[in-house]
């Protein structure tokens, strides 16, 4: 589906989330077509992993709000009026957005298989038959066929971390957040990752916002990188425009910092 900014996956509309008196967004406004993939880019502090939080619903806005394929994430509707969702609802539209974290987060106590066919049986109702089978596909496609076996502690951080995606996937979201999803792993790790990462951008149509500190990663397979800073948009561009034409000095000076730092 081409990507179209009248029907969004993502809007925030001037959203505002604040942490006791430290405001970290400020009337936030952006939007995101369907299956494009998105890149947060920005200082530490400037409110990317807040921003993925909140469409995880894991936080709520203070003010704003935020859809997810036109239904509203903070919001429900009720008598013709908005008001702020209940557990119930926040439920069911959660189903629609997987999230994979820095740290991989899978239970220890289960073999990879189980790990990812666990949600899709008892959150989404899914025959075990049917779950294993899509389970079997995913591992394949993270270069992992021959570990559905095996339990988490036995393998590399970097295979856990893609277990994580294909247990994040095996729930076929509408949306995917990836937070730092590298940072976590040992240098000969990441691009193991970043390859799989790479393989679902361009074979899925799912919309995938990225926060990350891989600079050439996100050049080479994002369709806009936003550069957030304070809580704000401070540049939102083409990746090739962004990375070789800041137009704002901040911008200039925080990637001339990460390529210092690399
Ligand atoms: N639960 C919380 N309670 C209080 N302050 C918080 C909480 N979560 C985040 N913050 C603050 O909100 C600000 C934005 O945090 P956020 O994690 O969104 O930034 P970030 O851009 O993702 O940073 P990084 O690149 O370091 O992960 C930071 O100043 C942080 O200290």
């Amino acid at each position: 589906m081409p990507p179209t900014v009248d029907s969004p996956m993502i809007r925030f509309s001037q959203v505002v989330k604040s942490y006791g008196d430290h405001v970290v967004l400020r009337d936030l406004d952006f939007t995101v077509a369907p299956g494009e993939f998105v890149s947060l880019i920005g200082p530490s502090g400037s409110g990317k992993t807040t921003i993925l939080r909140l469409l995880m619903t894991l936080e709520r806005v203070d003010g704003g709000t935020i859809e997810v394929c036109g239904d509203h994430l903070s919001h429900m509707e009720r008598g013709g009026k908005l008001v702020p969702a209940d557990e119930k609802y926040l439920r069911t539209v959660r189903k629609r957005i997987g999230m994979v974290f820095q740290q991989f987060n899978l239970f220890p106590n289960m073999n990879v298989l189980r790990n990812i066919t666990e949600a899709p049986i008892h959150s989404l109702g899914i025959a075990r038959d049917e779950a294993e089978a899509r389970a079997v596909e995913l591992l394949e496609m993270v270069g992992l066929s021959d570990k559905k076996d095996a339990h988490p502690t036995r393998l590399s951080g970097g295979q856990q971390q893609r277990v994580a995606i294909a247990r994040a996937l095996a729930m076929r979201p509408d949306v995917l957040l990836l937070d730092e999803v590298t940072s976590a792993l040992d240098p000969e790790l990441v691009a193991d990752v970043l390859r799989v990462l790479r393989e679902i951008a361009a074979s899925t149509d799912i919309t995938i916002l990225c926060v990350t500190h891989e600079m050439q990663f996100a050049r080479d397979v994002s369709d806009r990188v936003m550069m957030f800073d304070e809580g704000q948009v401070l540049e939102d561009a083409a990746p090739d425009k962004l990375f070789s034409e800041p137009e704002h000095d901040r911008t200039r000076r925080f990637l001339k910092a990460v390529i210092d730092r690399a």
